[in-house]
């Protein structure tokens, strides 16, 4: 398959929050958007040149993270963040034309909304299965399909973005059924590691960092590596390694950028310290947020403390 520099990819199929997301991030304007069945099959696409990236949800303000996403970004080949984007989210339930709320017995969707309409459903449908899918869009297109469930019946209704409705022929049934209104789930365009976006200033860098040797201590190593050198974290997460019981790495979402002195300065010193750490991109922040760089944290102290060991090396003031 031909690398085509502007087709990217996003978590669909149609009418998911994803391609929602991927429609209004401005580095994707007029490039050609494709739907990929998991986040799984998008990123590979992603790693074997078949698009110039994709989109995928990675974090949501109720649920926290979306552990497929994390695992492919800290397992296989390794691929980068490029840019992060927020999206407000409200989640409908729908179903098929002719089909009431007090009918409903089967509901599918995807886990990071079933986690944020659960109290709604035990308040309305408290007698309702919910089965787990790849997206809220493939949900509403089962729905529509009378795809049939594990129990043999079809399911009667979906948790999706308002749009999937319209577009699988579904009717609203009860809007706005999440815990939170102000719920935003935060997206990723993932791409092929490379040269990252100049710094702005208002940017993250995210990374995994990999223990050396379980021993007490080991995670305060990896913080003060950043606590040092006035690198606040917007998140910190665990997450298995895959490579047997209890071994576990750290996800981190540091402020700053890698062109920064005191986050390229942490980074060394969690390659010195961590038995892998893997980049994953720095990239302007979706909220723009500027944080204020601490005393003696700046480029130019960090320069200066350079120039000056420089000086006691070679006897040159
Ligand atoms: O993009 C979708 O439709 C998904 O299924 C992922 C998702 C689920 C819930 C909130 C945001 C994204």
């Amino acid at each position: 398959m031909p690398v085509t520099a502007d087709r990217y990819g996003y978590l669909g199929p149609e009418a998911s929050f994803t391609e929602a997301a991927s429609r209004r991030i401005p580095t994707l304007m007029g490039a050609r958007l494709d739907p990929f069945d998991s986040v799984h099959a998008a990123i590979d696409a992603v790693r074997s040149g078949e698009i110039a990236g994709c989109v995928v949800p990675l974090e949501n303000s109720v649920e926290g993270s979306v552990n497929t996403t994390l695992d492919e970004l800290i397992r296989g080949e390794p691929v980068v963040v490029a840019t992060e984007f927020l999206l407000p989210v409200t989640f409908t339930l729908m179903a098929r034309p002719g089909t009431d709320l007090p009918s409903v017995r089967r509901i599918i969707t995807h886990p990071v909304a079933e986690a944020q309409c659960r109290t709604w459903l035990g308040k309305n449908l408290p007698d309702a299965s919910v089965a787990l899918g790849s997206s809220t869009s493939a949900a509403a297109s089962a729905v529509a399909d009378e795809t049939v469930g594990a129990d043999g019946h079809p399911y009667d209704a979906a948790i999706s973005a308002p749009i999937a409705a319209e577009r699988y022929g579904l009717v609203p049934l009860a809007e706005g059924i999440g815990e939170d209104e102000d719920a935003v789930t935060r997206f990723v365009v993932i791409t092929r590691p490379g040269r990252p976006p100049r710094a702005t200033g208002s940017d993250k860098t995210s990374l995994v960092a990999y223990i050396r040797d379980d021993h007490p201590g080991a995670l305060l190593e990896i913080l003060e590596q950043f606590s040092t050198r006035g690198v606040n974290l917007t998140r910190i997460e665990s997450r298995p390694t895959g490579n047997g019981m209890g071994r576990y790495c750290f996800v981190v979402d540091a402020e700053g950028h890698v062109a920064d002195a005191r986050v390229g300065e942490a980074l060394m010193g969690l390659r010195r310290v961590c038995a892998d750490v893997r980049y994953l991109g720095s990239y302007p922040r979706a909220d723009g947020v500027r944080p204020p760089v601490g005393r003696g944290m700046t480029n130019e102290d960090f320069r200066d403390a350079s120039s000056w060991l420089e000086s006691l090396r070679t006897g040159r003031s």
